[in-house]
């Protein structure tokens, strides 16, 4: 298993790596730590005391320990009577907390001791209005806690608490500005009023922490599915580029192959000596013409030199090749573009020519055994002579026919004395 692992590339290997971390974050998302913000105590903490006296109330309010963050509350007559604490806090650099990226709880330690069966724990936040209002205190939210509950740590959800409605009413909000806003939060505290309280009350704050996650799991599934999106698109754009470079490639090589191969099929096909067509070469030519069915509109001739040994014999054999060389060019040179002039083997050619009459066959035979009686050959100015047997070409019958007929032309004309063009 780790010899198979060892193998994969390292992208795989990084793949599997974060497919890994994916499944753990997806299935361990609720194991995963929260992140806690705690606002008291703290050494930048202060918590102060109000109540409705500075408006003109019968309320009171007054430490009873002030170390241990304990107050004595006594609500006085009025309709609206109110008294209460507020915790503010400086973390060096804001006098405010951003409590919108993830926090959704707030645990409070805080005891009770009084007849109220409910107390608010207020938060302001600044207020920032969708119709660029600027006259308005901060915005009030608060959540109703059971005094019976305030024995123990207690967890509120951030989504419970609600905008107060004398905040919105006092300051006439528009109903667009009425939810809950944790961006900016300046102060919590614990709020007694009138309507839920009879007689003094004692409260001691311990501590206050608001907790929440990290990130969410929305914004988890969001994050893995643009990761996985981004790696499958990046990785499918990279096959799709890399197998257009590897096509590209083969095609370069494809090329050159048959390049090779072209090279190959000419060597093959092609006399070392002379430069003319071999008998692979004109085999080809021939299959070529036969399949095409217009082997009626050529004629052949065979041509071979006459008492050739002797030149072999008496000028050695390099001077041989280079007559061969010479009658061949001769040859060529006698013949059309469309002629096939070949070397069949020693000093035996065939030419394949497009003829219509049996008189062109023998016009361009004779003209050609002419040429070489004529010419002086090699250094040594020699004199040579070919005979030649020719025959014109028809589909029905076929080369091997033909050429018979011409090889038996030529060794009559070899019989006859040479130097002399055979009709077949
Ligand atoms: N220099 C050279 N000689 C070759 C080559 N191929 C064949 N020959 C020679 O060509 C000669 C052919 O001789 P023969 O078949 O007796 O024919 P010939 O001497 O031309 O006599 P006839 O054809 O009867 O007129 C031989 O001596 C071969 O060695 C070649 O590539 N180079």
């Amino acid at each position: 298993m780790s010899l198979v692992f060892l193998n994969f590339s390292t992208i795989s290997r990084l793949k599997i790596l974060l497919f890994a971390i994916s499944i753990a974050l997806v299935l361990g998302y609720d194991l995963i730590p929260d992140k806690t913000q705690q606002v008291f105590p703290t050494d930048n903490a202060v918590v102060s005391l109000f109540s409705d006296k500075e408006i003109g109330g019968t309320s009171s309010v007054r430490w009873i320990d002030q170390a241990q963050t304990q107050y004595e509350c006594s609500i006085g007559n009025g309709v609206t009577s109110y008294c209460g604490s507020a915790i503010t806090w400086w973390d060096g650099k804001d006098l405010t907390l951003d409590l919108s990226n993830g926090f959704d709880k707030m645990l409070i330690d805080v005891t009770y001791q009084g007849n109220a069966p409910t107390v608010q724990i207020i938060v302001r936040s600044t207020f920032y209005s969708t119709h660029g209002r600027t006259d308005v205190p901060d915005k009030a939210m608060a959540s109703i806690v059971d005094t019976a509950d305030l024995t123990r740590m207690l967890e509120l959800k951030l989504k419970d608490f609600r905008v107060l409605d004398w905040w919105i009413s006092e300051n006439k909000i528009a109903p667009s500005d009425t939810h809950p806003d944790w961006r900016d939060v300046i102060t919590m505290g614990v709020n007694s009023s009138k309507s839920m309280t009879s007689g003094p009350e004692q409260i001691t704050i311990n501590s206050v922490v608001f907790s929440g996650r990290y990130f969410t799991k929305e914004q988890l599934y969001l994050s893995l599915l643009i990761i996985w999106g981004f790696i499958f698109v990046s990785q499918g754009l990279w096959h799709y580029f890399e197998l257009q470079r590897r096509v590209k490639a083969d095609e370069v090589k494809l090329l050159e192959l048959a390049a090779i191969s072209e090279q190959y099929r000419v060597q093959a096909e092609t006399d070392v000596l002379t430069g003319l067509s071999n008998r692979e070469g004109l085999a080809q030519t021939l299959s070529t013409i036969e399949r095409m069915g217009e082997l009626d509109n050529f004629a052949m001739l065979i041509l071979d030199i006459d008492y050739f040994k002797q030149v072999n014999d008496n000028y050695g054999h390099d001077v041989g090749d280079q007559v061969l060389e010479e009658i061949a060019q001769l040859i060529k040179q006698n013949c059309r573009q469309t002629d096939l002039v070949s070397r069949w083997g020693g000093e035996e050619f065939i030419v394949l020519f497009r003829c219509k009459h049996a008189d062109d066959t023998k016009r361009l035979a004779e003209n050609i055994r002419l040429e070489i009686a004529r010419k002086r050959f090699s250094q040594h100015q020699l004199t040579l002579t070919a005979t030649i047997g020719a025959t014109k070409l028809s589909q029905q019958e076929g080369f091997t026919e033909a050429f018979k007929r011409a090889d038996t032309a030529l060794y009559k004309g070899k019989q006859h004395g040479r130097n002399m063009l055979v009709l077949a």
